[in-house]
């Protein structure tokens, strides 16, 4: 009773308010499905009272069986006026989504039906509409998804072409969370029998051995993890959209390109050299894979101050291309076949900067060379060490389906495909904590010799990191295993 007393004193009136909310949970509900007219809406709700709402809502007098979609006619609990016939479909907990009693309203997605059955539902005592994400939150909270599977379904969510959403679907099966729990795991026992050889090894001969195979699975684990980082950020880039940056000097066509990948007049084109001042991009989809395009500033040197800001911001922009597109203006009549050739080659280093990105030049305006020409400037990039070229014209389409085909090529190799190999990182938020997990298992063999204390100490501060990605951290797990390994005190 003391301690419960004291307990009570050191909660402050908002953490006893939060307290208890957590424990006694409010039924939520909301419009699952998309808002706007659609043929079927769905509603749901989730929480303790999801089977009063039902019963309230279609006057049945039990439950109908779980996960059975059953005609109801919905009725308004006051009233008790018709809002709709739709189907039912109830989830008993914990075998639902969010491991609550949960009830799918399936009704038609007219405006007045949806507004008329969430009014009704928000009409009872006991429910309160759903904030942003709160089912999913529920589901987190009840142990029914790791943080990376709620990653995965938000992506799935939003994913807009076909390989964000195999990522995505690849995540939601819990694949990566499964990996960073086998690690925390191996992290866990690790520390487990650090901290026992630490308070035990002289009362109950916990030898020496325990501290070699301690640093053994460090090591592998320290390995799996570098390579495991060292992805070429492939998972990111396909989650966020690859950054495809069309470069080169003013009038090269550099604004037509974009018009005609993204098939709208996005940019403005015109004769006049230095049209595009800013940074113009458009989200495009190609063969599956996001991209991000922008088009950028003719790079040439001027006087116009507004125009060196949108050089300054187009070098910007090529410094953060994963894909750079050298456009180039081949009808150009001061450029003779060789110096075109010199002139790629300075191009092509320039924009290589000190990044590993990819380059693909465009030789625009094909349609202003006789055939002749075209095949004397094909022979000659055959045989110099160029990135891919191509020939092509944005005003006759000639050579575009060929360079979509390299520019799709250039995505897979970035991205990849996600349902080979091991799972990819997706977020950003992940690998910063893997490489504070890496960090912390080197600080580890610095100190092993030293101060086992402190090298235990590290291993505590990997586990954590691995945690917050998974979002499961437990001090209880190291009691856990120090017991059922050591059997101490037996
Ligand atoms: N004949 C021909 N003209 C083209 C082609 N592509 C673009 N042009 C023309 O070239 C001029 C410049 O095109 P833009 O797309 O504005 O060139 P840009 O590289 O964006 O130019 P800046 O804004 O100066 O950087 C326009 O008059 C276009 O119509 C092509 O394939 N063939």
């Amino acid at each position: 009773m003391w301690s419960f007393r004291r307990c009570l004193n050191t909660f402050t009136q908002e953490s006893l308010k939060r307290w208890m909310h957590h424990c006694v949970r409010d039924t939520i509900f909301a419009l699952s499905s998309g808002h706007g007219k659609c043929g079927v809406a769905v509603i749901r709700t989730s929480g303790p009272a999801s089977q009063k709402a039902l019963h309230l809502l279609t006057k049945w007098q039990s439950l109908p069986p779980p996960r059975q979609v059953k005609l109801a006619s919905i009725l308004c609990p006051r009233s008790g006026e018709l809002l709709d016939r739709g189907l039912v479909v109830w989830f008993a907990g914990p075998n639902s989504f969010t491991g609550e009693d949960c009830c799918e309203y399936h009704v038609h997605g007219g405006p007045a039906v949806v507004s008329g059955v969430l009014q009704a539902l928000g009409s009872l005592q006991m429910l309160r509409p759903a904030e942003p994400g709160e089912f999913t939150k529920r589901a987190f909270q009840n142990g029914k998804l790791e943080l990376t599977e709620v990653e995965g379904l938000g992506d799935l969510i939003h994913a807009e072409t076909e390989v964000q959403r195999r990522q995505a679907l690849r995540q939601m099966s819990g694949e990566l969370g499964q990996l960073y729990q086998r690690w925390s795991q191996q992290l866990i026992r690790a520390l487990a029998h650090i901290e026992a050889f630490i308070d035990f090894s002289e009362d109950d001969n916990v030898e020496e051995g325990v501290l070699v195979a301690v640093d053994e699975v460090v090591e592998k684990l320290r390995k799996e993890l570098e390579e495991h980082l060292e992805d070429n950020r492939r998972g990111e880039r396909l989650r966020d959209g690859v950054q495809v940056v069309l470069a080169g000097a003013t009038n090269a066509g550099k604004s037509s390109l974009l018009n005609v990948i993204s098939q709208k007049p996005t940019a403005i084109v015109s004769s006049i050299p230095g049209t595009t001042r800013d940074v113009v991009e458009a989200t495009l989809n190609i063969g599956g894979y996001p991209i991000i395009l922008s088009d950028t500033a003719g790079l040439r040197d001027s006087e116009d101050p507004v125009e060196r800001e949108g050089v300054r911001r187009a070098k910007a922009r090529v410094g953060e291309a994963d894909i750079v597109v050298a456009v180039i203006d081949v009808s150009n009549s001061l450029l003779s076949k060789e110096t075109l050739l010199a002139y790629l080659k300075s191009l092509c280093f320039s924009l290589q900067g000190d990044g590993p990105r990819s380059i693909i030049v465009a030789l625009n305006k094909v349609d202003l060379l006789s055939q002749e020409s075209i095949v004397t400037i094909e022979k000659l990039c055959q045989e110099c060490e160029l990135p891919p070229v191509c020939l092509l014209s944005c005003h006759t389409g000639a050579g575009i389906s060929n360079f979509l085909r390299i520019l799709r090529d250039h995505l897979e190799a970035i991205c990849g495909d996600p349902l080979q190999g091991g799972p990819s990182i997706t977020q950003t938020r992940h690998r910063h904590h893997l490489t504070a997990c890496l960090d912390a298992l080197g600080r580890y063999n610095v100190h092993r010799q030293q101060d086992l204390v402190l090298s235990a100490e590290e291993l505590r501060i990997a586990h954590r990191q691995l945690g917050a990605i998974t979002g499961r951290v437990s001090a209880e797990e190291i009691l856990d295993i120090i017991f059922s390994d050591f059997c101490i005190g037996k």
